[in-house]
């Protein structure tokens, strides 16, 4: 069973899309709102703790009607019942996409069942502190060592979670920059500290480097046996993982069917779970499952993953806008935009579609963002007076956690006046001076979510994995693969070997670099 491949040109939609663009690219959203009193209610969608407002955008009905038949016509729901029933859909890899299977406690696959309880049982070990090192002495610091999706999950989930957290420390080490390495191994205190070795290949340079690095650094003080209590990993490839020394009980399991960047649903996401314990990462999973039975189940127009990719196809299809950010209105969220960007532009950053043909037209945007109100003060001025055209996602909660009531006012009144003023600029108070004229008429969704609760966590992060399902299914490529990062790896064994023994590359640039190295 492959996936449809309909180049999104070619149908109906796409033409009749085209044609409404010409009557609409003016539209003022300034006088749409007086025009049609509803606006705000008719484009919103309400759904368990989340709200979704997506009036602020550049549409009409007329708008969401087309783009809902492109998604028809690409085969969107069909490409869902594939993805969930487990059809291998990452063709190019052939492989399945079943990250959705990690989290769905009604009919959970047996393997991944084991590996949950196993994920409970060490978790619980460590936290009450029954685990413990070479010396006697409990675990207090767990430091997770992996790359791209071995890292940028589980440290988002840690740092979006803090408000959870116990009382472990939890360290990431994925860069391999030695000097990074050795600011973390000058913290750390061998005797209380635990490693998670985290690759589903274990192949990568970073990461092998780096528990390398690691292993001898705690070699130094300690015996060979004790890497039994101080070192587990995460891996599909357990052989090479015993051949790092690291016994068969200590290490979890996870399979070619979870792409690297979903993984955090998996044994990948161990150290979040050490650090706010089974019962919370587990209410994210299940928050996660149940944004997924509202993008499997609930038709187009009122699922909130499907309408947030139709908007955005529309403004990087139509009006030409090349990047969309994210703006969380909470610190805690800070490493959620890099955590969005692996899994955007790895998935979407594309541009061979699902029959082998270059494509005609634009595909994954670029994301970025950064929190609110901080980002304000930095790159807003660009977003309100630049010549770009930048759609944006405004998360904001209505509730803090330590129940912040004047902090969490301004910060919803920030987060409410800047898609307002977007939206409206000044135009209609005439304003002289140039400089100071705001055009308005930049479109933004806010998504207000109850509180940041572990299941609205799983629910928001679900929902950015389906948005960036529904482009690449309307986009005709391959989201589930990432053969683009291969090329720089491959050329920099080379180049490792030309340093090491004072070789040369092909290229004259990089020759004159290396030149220069020694
Ligand atoms: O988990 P690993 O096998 O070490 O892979 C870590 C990362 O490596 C590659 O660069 C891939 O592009 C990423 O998708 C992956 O997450």
């Amino acid at each position: 069973m492959s996936l449809p491949a309909i180049n999104p040109t070619t149908t109906q939609a796409w033409k009749k899309l085209q044609a409404h663009f010409k009557e609409v690219e003016n539209l003022k959203m300034q006088n749409v709102f007086s025009e049609e009193p509803e606006r705000a209610n008719k484009f919103s969608i309400d759904w368990q703790d989340f709200y979704l407002d997506y009036s602020k955008n550049r549409i009409t009905s007329e708008t969401i009607k087309l783009l809902v038949e492109l998604a028809k016509e690409a085969g969107l729901k069909e490409a869902i019942q594939q993805q969930f029933s487990g059809a291998r859909i990452n063709e190019t890899e052939d492989r399945a996409v079943l990250h959705t299977a990690l989290r769905d406690f009604n009919d959970m696959k047996p393997e991944v069942k084991e590996t949950l309880q196993k994920m409970k049982a060490f978790s619980e070990e460590i936290i009450s502190g029954n685990w413990k090192g070479y010396t006697g002495k409990p675990i207090k610091t767990i430091v997770n060592i992996g790359i791209g999706g071995s890292d940028l999950g589980p440290d988002m989930v840690t740092e979006s979670l803090k408000f959870y957290k116990n009382h472990l420390d939890v360290k990431y080490i994925s860069n391999v920059d030695g000097d990074h390495v050795m600011e973390v191994l000058m913290t750390l205190d061998r005797e209380t500290t635990l490693f998670i070795i985290v690759s589903k290949t274990f192949t990568t340079q970073e990461t092998l480097t780096n528990a390398n690095t690691t292993r001898s650094w705690f070699l130094e003080k300690a015996e060979e046996k004790a890497i039994g209590s101080h070192f587990v990993a995460v891996s599909t490839n357990i052989e090479a993982v015993k051949n790092f020394g690291i016994a068969s009980e200590n290490i979890f399991p996870m399979w070619d069917w979870v792409g690297g960047r979903f993984s955090l649903w998996s044994a990948v996401g161990l150290s979040s779970c050490c650090a706010v314990g089974y019962s919370n990462y587990e209410a994210m999973l299940k928050g996660a499952h149940e944004m997924d039975q509202h993008f499997e189940k609930t038709e187009f127009s009122e699922n909130i993953p499907v309408v947030l990719a139709l908007v955005s196809i529309w403004y990087s299809n139509f009006f030409a806008s090349e990047t969309e950010a994210v703006i969380p209105y909470s610190q805690y969220l800070t490493k959620l935009v890099s955590y969005l960007q692996q899994a955007f532009m790895e998935s979407n950053g594309k541009s061979t579609d699902r029959n082998g043909e270059k494509v005609s037209y634009n595909t994954g945007s670029i994301v970025w963002g950064s929190t609110g109100t901080n980002s304000q003060h930095a790159f807003f001025q660009l977003l309100h007076q630049g010549t770009r055209l930048v759609p944006i996602d405004f998360i904001l909660f209505s509730e803090s956690c330590y129940g912040q009531k004047e902090h969490q006012e301004k910060l919803a009144a920030n987060c409410l006046a800047q898609s307002e003023a977007l939206m409206e600029g000044n135009t209609a108070t005439s304003e002289e001076n140039n400089y100071k004229k705001f055009e308005g008429n930049k479109p933004s969704n806010t998504l207000l979510i109850k509180k940041l609760t572990p299941r609205n966590l799983g629910s928001l992060l679900a929902m950015y994995e389906h948005k960036l399902f529904v482009k690449g299914i309307i986009f005709n490529i391959y989201s589930f693969d990432q053969w683009g990062v291969e090329l720089g790896k491959n050329i920099a064994k080379n180049t490792l070997h030309a340093i090491q023994s004072d070789g040369s590359t092909k290229n004259p640039s990089t020759n004159n670099l290396l030149k220069r190295l020694k």
